[in-house]
């Protein structure tokens, strides 16, 4: 295992929130090198002591015993250094790999990408056996994907290069895999023959407040379906990998992207619907609109999205994959729904056929994690009469795991060097190829942002999309074209 992090970006949001509470998390259950220091690095003119003081305060709400936070602090030095000039990189941290098994984690804007690599290239910390460790989002569209992706090229191999997707560090998400792959009863119906559609929620109840910036430039369909939306329906949707080896799994996820039916303008208007919120309630809470000054002179952006997708394959084909995401909607929730198909004959009695619900599994994600296998059954009393169907679920939920943060999984991942969660820079690509032809679509159709409530599921429009969603919230406002 490699014995270094070196952290860029260690004074922002994420660091804050996640990496480091997970590498916390990790000293704690003795999971790192006993040798494992950390070279924290961001722009900020702190020393050592300074920034161990900053970071200790952050820590200091987790529950963990003061010793491993002490600890941790110890093994942690930090250097300032403007991220956008590699030759001060270069020199400022040349000398960090001497002895050293390196990993760099670019918890950065991703304009500091290219810099930052060639920085460390510079300065000898891309060099067999170093690692690179890069945030989303890769891009903001194919063009410039493939112009980071080029250019981190130059510096190292793919095969060293790590691309967070941290949805896929999530231990429910990793369940999809062992659900999928795992079941004989699942396998054999796991294709259009016998699925109807499949929805895929990615709800929030969080606003974009204080990231209006990034977001104005990326709305929610560069944001989450690009990467974390797009991940889920791969491993969903994915042939059965012959093993779990990185290269085999990433190129299942592949074939998928590449077979999403690209968006056409004459079909746009019928298959997505955009959203922005508007002031309103959530968790009883009044909560501001989207602020509008921030997307001021740029493009419009959209914080709730709904989409049709079409996979265009033998075991797809014409199943509707339903993808919607949006912030500050009524419920915290991460799901996907498989609805099978209408058994093929029905015995019972006729009026009851149109009422009786389909079969359908429910793998609820996050906050809760649990699958439901949603049944028909009788509930036919002593009197003997005509059965009476109902659907029941049948719960199956998993026993109670110590829950992990999605990073302390990847983070482990990266430093043993194992890939197999991170994404490919062909899987970036063919995401943005097609994102980009629903961008494409929209602008030639002038596809509106309809306005929704916060606290609601998002425009009325999207009601088609969110079978799941309650109806009540549905519909409530009458949607309207967003000035
Ligand atoms: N926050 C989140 O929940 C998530 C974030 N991400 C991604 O992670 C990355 C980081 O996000 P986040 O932590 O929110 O961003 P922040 O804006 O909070 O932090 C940015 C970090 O980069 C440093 N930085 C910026 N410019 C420079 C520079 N020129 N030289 C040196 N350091 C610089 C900042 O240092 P300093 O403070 O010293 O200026 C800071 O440490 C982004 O790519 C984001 O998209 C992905 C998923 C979720
Ligand atoms: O990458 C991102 O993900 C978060 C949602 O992550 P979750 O683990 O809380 O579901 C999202 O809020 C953010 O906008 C996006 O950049």
């Amino acid at each position: 295992m490699h014995d270094t992090l070196l952290l860029f970006g260690a004074t922002g949001d994420l660091a804050a929130r996640q990496l480091f509470p997970s590498l916390l998390h990790l000293l704690r259950d003795r999971l790192l090198p006993e040798d494992f220091r950390i070279v924290a690095v961001a722009r900020h003119a702190y020393d050592d002591e300074a920034f161990r003081a900053w970071l200790g305060e952050r820590l200091a709400g987790i529950e963990n015993g003061a010793e491993v936070r002490a600890e941790l602090l110890r093994r942690t030095e930090y250097v300032a250094v403007d991220l956008s000039q590699p030759e001060a990189i270069a020199q400022t941290l040349r000398g960090y790999a001497d002895g050293h098994r390196c990993v760099s984690y670019l918890a950065t804007p991703p304009y500091l990408f290219v810099p930052i690599a060639q920085g460390l290239k510079g300065a000898g910390l891309l060099e067999e056996p170093s690692r690179l460790v890069l945030e989303k989002p890769i891009g903001s569209d194919l063009e410039s994907a493939r112009a980071i992706n080029a250019a981190l090229g130059a510096c190292l191999g793919e095969d060293r290069i790590f691309r967070i997707d941290h949805y896929l560090g999530k231990a429910a998400v990793q369940n999809l895999l062992a659900l999928r792959f795992g079941n004989t009863l699942l396998e054999a119906v796991w294709h259009h023959r016998w699925i109807e559609s499949v929805d895929i929620l990615v709800a929030e109840t969080a606003g974009v407040d204080g990231r209006e910036s990034y977001y104005a430039d990326y709305g929610a369909l560069r944001d989450m379906v690009q990467n974390h939306v797009l991940q889920l329906l791969c491993l969903i949707a994915m042939e059965p990998p012959a093993s779990l080896d990185a290269a085999v799994l990433r190129d299942e996820k592949l074939k998928v992207l590449r077979a999403l039916r690209p968006f056409r303008a004459d079909s746009v208007l019928a298959d997505s619907v955009r959203g922005r919120y508007e002031a309103g309630l959530v968790d009883g809470e009044p909560v501001r609109g989207f602020s509008l000054q921030a997307v001021q002179g740029r493009e419009p952006v959209e914080t709730f999205v709904a989409l049709r997708a079409s996979i265009d394959n033998w075991r797809w084909a014409g199943v509707p994959f339903r993808l919607c995401t949006g912030k500050r909607l009524a419920e915290r929730v991460t799901q996907v729904v498989v609805t099978f198909r209408p058994t093929s004959h029905w015995l019972f009695e006729k009026p009851r056929r149109e009422r009786a619900t389909p079969n359908r599994l429910v793998l609820r994600l996050q906050p809760q994690e649990n699958v439901e296998l949603e049944l028909m059954s009788s509930l036919a009393g002593p009197e003997w009469g005509a059965l009476e169907l109902q659907a029941l679920p049948l719960d199956l939920s998993m026993p109670t795991v110590q829950r992990r943060i999605a990073y302390e999984r990847l983070l482990l991942d990266a430093l043993n060097g194992n890939s197999t969660l991170f994404v490919r820079s062909d899987e970036v690509e063919a995401a943005w190829t097609w994102i980009d032809s629903i961008i494409a679509a929209w602008r030639e159709a002038e596809t509106p942002i309809l306005p929704y409530m916060a606290g609601s599921w998002g425009p009325a429009a999207a009601a088609n999309f969110l079978p799941q969603a309650p109806a009540r919230t549905l519909g409530a406002q009458r949607d309207r074209r967003v000035p």
